[in-house]
Parts: structure tokens; sequence; C-alpha cells
């Protein structure tokens, strides 16, 4: 089966949309493996608190100052072993409510710092979520602490990945929670908090931290793969769906087309009857023509079949009808005569002008005797007849009836010789021609047949 010209058209339209689809999947996976990143930066987001604190809330008596360099936080930690866990801190507070913000598609933080002091140098990332059902408002150590220590080296970025952290122990000691609660969540961090290690030597402590950032992507691995596979999916669905949507069309437009021809060719074949009925059918009487006739006895062989008659009908003196009343009278005594002949015969009998005034009536199943008794009856009629311009009008009738194998030609030209002896035989009659000549015997121009009047 050949393909539409729409058809190719979709088809091309979906192997483009394949092969950018291909192309985008190739690209948004190397693109979320190397790059889509997202970044925030809490050294310089305006909506963030920055500050330190150090450890004499606890009862300590660690000393801390803040120097600000730009977006550079300088901390100056004088750090005393006075208490268990001495600390110094930077405080990033991102929200005093319950309501903080979800870190759970960013995978690391990094540091950008310089840390000199005595002793073994590491800090400690506090991140604090709050949690539904556990944390307070009023108490800020409710909040889930999830931590991790890390060692600090020569000044440079370092990156922790975020799934490093774990909940602080001491933290599910002091709040005592269940076993259930106890997993790592940052997906409602209020605040970020970098210290001192836990095992940090007193003195003092140096850290500049020039940048503190998360790092995510825009899309998660999970989102990204969920994202695509539903692309590939819609496209794979919609090919079946476009195709049948096409082929439905398709075969509306071919319906359509084919009613159309279907209803050109009506009116053609309509057209062709109605010349066809033209070529045989004499305008003004609506009789058949010689064509007609010829037509009729061609399509209905069973028209000349024996016994069957022709009747010649010639109306009388016809040319004084219109050369005293003129021819217009004279075509509407025409049409008046073959009116009146044809609501006389049987519908299987055919009325031809033969000619002229001259009519022929073919008679099929019809013999001599009622061939002749059919003219005398149109001859009634005739006088019967109501005519225009108050004429009488009468009709000479010469009759034959077709032998066996007889030619329809001879039978005609034996009802005309029977015509022509009416005629001669004072008009306003009938005449039945005699019985076809033998081959080799000459035909008589008269009738051998009976003359009724
Ligand atoms: N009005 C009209 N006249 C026609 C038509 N066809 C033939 N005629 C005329 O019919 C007349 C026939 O005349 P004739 O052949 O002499 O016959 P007739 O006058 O009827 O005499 P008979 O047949 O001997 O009785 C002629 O005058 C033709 O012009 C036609 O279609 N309309």
């Amino acid at each position: 089966m050949t393909s539409s010209p729409a058809n190719r058209r979709m088809h091309r339209l979906m192997h483009r949309v394949i092969a950018a689809l291909a192309m985008i999947t190739a690209g948004l996976l190397v693109w979320h493996h190397y790059g889509m990143e997202r970044v925030i930066d809490l050294t310089t987001r305006p909506d963030v608190r920055r500050d330190v604190m150090d450890d004499r809330w606890m009862g300590g008596t660690s000393r801390v100052s803040l120097e600000r360099h730009g977006n550079a936080l300088t901390m100056r930690c004088q750090l005393a072993r006075t208490i268990d866990w001495p600390a110094c801190k930077y405080q990033f507070a991102i929200s005093d409510t319950e309501s903080g913000i979800d870190l759970s598609e960013f995978d690391s933080v990094s540091f950008d710092v310089t840390y000199r002091g005595p002793g073994r140098r590491s800090l400690r990332l506090m991140v604090l979520n709050f949690e539904a059902g556990i944390s307070k408002l009023d108490n800020p150590m409710s909040q889930k602490v999830n931590e991790v220590e890390f060692e600090v080296g020569a000044p440079g970025v370092i990156r922790v990945p975020l799934n490093v952290l774990h909940t602080a122990t001491w933290w599910i000691d002091y709040m005592k929670v269940p076993l259930d609660d106890t997993d790592m969540r940052i997906d409602n961090v209020t605040r970020i908090e970098l210290l001192t290690g836990a095992t940090s030597t007193a003195g003092e402590h140096v850290i500049e931290l020039r940048s503190l950032r998360l790092h995510g992507k825009w899309l998660t691995a999970d989102e990204l793969y969920m994202g695509l596979m539903a692309a590939w999916i819609l496209c794979a669905v919609s090919w079946p769906a476009l195709a049948a949507l096409q082929l439905r069309r398709e075969l509306g437009d071919s319906g359509r087309r084919l009613a159309l021809l279907g209803e050109i060719n009506a009116a053609l074949q309509l057209e062709a009857r109605e010349l066809v009925e033209q070529a045989n059918t004499d305008p003004l009487t609506g009789a058949l023509n010689r064509q007609g006739l010829r037509a009729a006895l061609m399509s209905t062989s069973s028209l000349l079949a024996p016994p069957m008659a022709v009747v010649f009908a010639d109306i009388d003196h016809f040319k004084r009808v219109n050369d005293r009343h003129g021819h217009d009278t004279g075509d509407a005594v025409l049409r008046d005569f073959a009116a009146t002949i044809h609501s006389e015969i049987r519908a299987n009998d055919k009325l031809v002008r033969w000619g002229g005034e001259e009519f022929l009536i073919v008679c099929p199943a019809t013999g001599a005797e009622q061939a002749r008794q059919l003219a005398e009856k149109l001859r009634a009629a005739l006088h019967a007849a109501a005519w225009p311009a108050g004429l009488r009008v009468t009709a000479s009738f010469g009759i034959a009836s077709r032998a066996q194998d007889e030619d329809i030609g001879a039978v005609i030209k034996r009802a005309d010789a029977a015509l022509y002896a009416a005629k001669a035989g004072g008009r306003d009659c009938v005449v039945l021609a005699g019985p076809p000549v033998l081959p080799g015997v000459e035909s008589p121009r008269q009738p051998l047949g009976a003359q009724y009047d």
C-alpha cells in the first residue's frame, strides 16, 4: 500500500521528534552528570543571619569575636578547656520559625576556609532540622542535630557530602527520641553551624571562612529519569494514536471523495440517459424517432417476436392544415395526434414519428386482426378528439403483420404499401397488407389485403 503525502509528513515529523528526544535525553544526562548545578551561598544570602558564639552560655570560658572583610568572616576563638565540650562556632540562621529550607535535594556543602590554631585542626558541621512532633520553638536544643567532623588542611575549598551527616548521639540522649526518629533528616533546616572540633586544643584558633556553599542539582536524578521516561512513554503512546488519527482522517477523505465521485457518476449517468432520450425522441411530439426505434429494437428483442404487427398512420390532407391555418397550428395538430394515439395504445407498443405527418406503431404480441382493431380504435379516437382551430382531423392506416423470419424492413415496407392503398382508397380508412411476397417475385405496390373504413 502506498502511503499518502500526509502520512509521509507525519512519519517524517515523528522521526524528527524521536531524534530530538534522543538528543535531549543524551544532553540532559550528560548535563546532569557534569553540571546542572544549583548553588546556595550562605555567606552572601541576605536572608541568612551570620554570627559567632562561644561556650559561655554552657558555663565555659572560651571567648570568640568576629571580623568581617567583605563576604569573608574571620572567627577568633580563645578556646579554654574549662568544661567538657568547649567550642566556638559560626551560626548561619536561616529561619527562626518552624519552617526551614529543604536541603534533601542538595548533595554537598563546601567551605573555603583557612584555619590557624594549635593542635589538631578540625571543624564540626551541624545542620539543625526542625521536626514536627519533636522540636519546639521555645527550645533551640530540641531541633534535630545532624553532624559530621572533618579535618581542615591547607587553605582552600573543602567539600563535605551531606549524606555523611548523622544524627548526633548526644542529641538523641538529650532528647530521648525513639529509635524510629533518629534518622538523619535535613528537609526542614533552620540553622547551619560550624564549630571547632570536639577535641580541639586550648589556645587561639583563627578561622577565616570565605564561603559556605550548598551544592545540588536543579533536578534530582530520580526527577530527571522520571521526566525522561514520561517523555518517551508519551512519544511511544502518541505515535500509534497519531497514526490512527491520520488513518481516520484519510479514510474520511476517501469516503468523501468516493461519495463525490458517486454523485458525479449519478449526474453523468442521468445526463447520458437524457442525451440518449433526446437523441431517440422527436422533440415536437415526444414519440420515438427512427434512431429511437432502432435502439428499442436492439434493446428489446421480444418486440419482433411473432405475432407482431406494424401500423402506419398518416394524417389526411395535412398540407391543407398548414396552408390554411399556419405552421404553428400544424405543429399543434401533430402534437395532439401523437398524444391521442399514445393514449390508445398499450405501454409495450412503440409510437414512432416516421417523418412529417407519418407515424409508425410497432405492436408486439399482436396478430393482424388485433392490429386492425387497434387501427379502427385509433381512427375512431381521432374522430372523437377535439382539434385546434375546430379542425376535423382524420388519418389513413396501413397494417402489416410480421411473418415468421420476415425482415422488419420488409414488414414496414408492406405496411407502407397498405397505407398507400388506404390513401388511394379515399383516406380515413384502414388497409391490411397481404402476406409477404416470395423471394424472386416482385412486390406489387398495391397491397393484396382488405380495406376497411
Ligand atoms: N406543421 C408541420 N408540418 C409538417 C411537419 N412535417 C411535415 N409537415 C408538412 O406536412 C405536409 C405533408 O403534406 P403531404 O405529404 O402532401 O400530405 P398530405 O397533405 O397530408 O396529404 P395526404 O397524406 O395525401 O393526405 C407538408 O406540407 C409538410 O410541410 C411538421 O413538423 N410540422
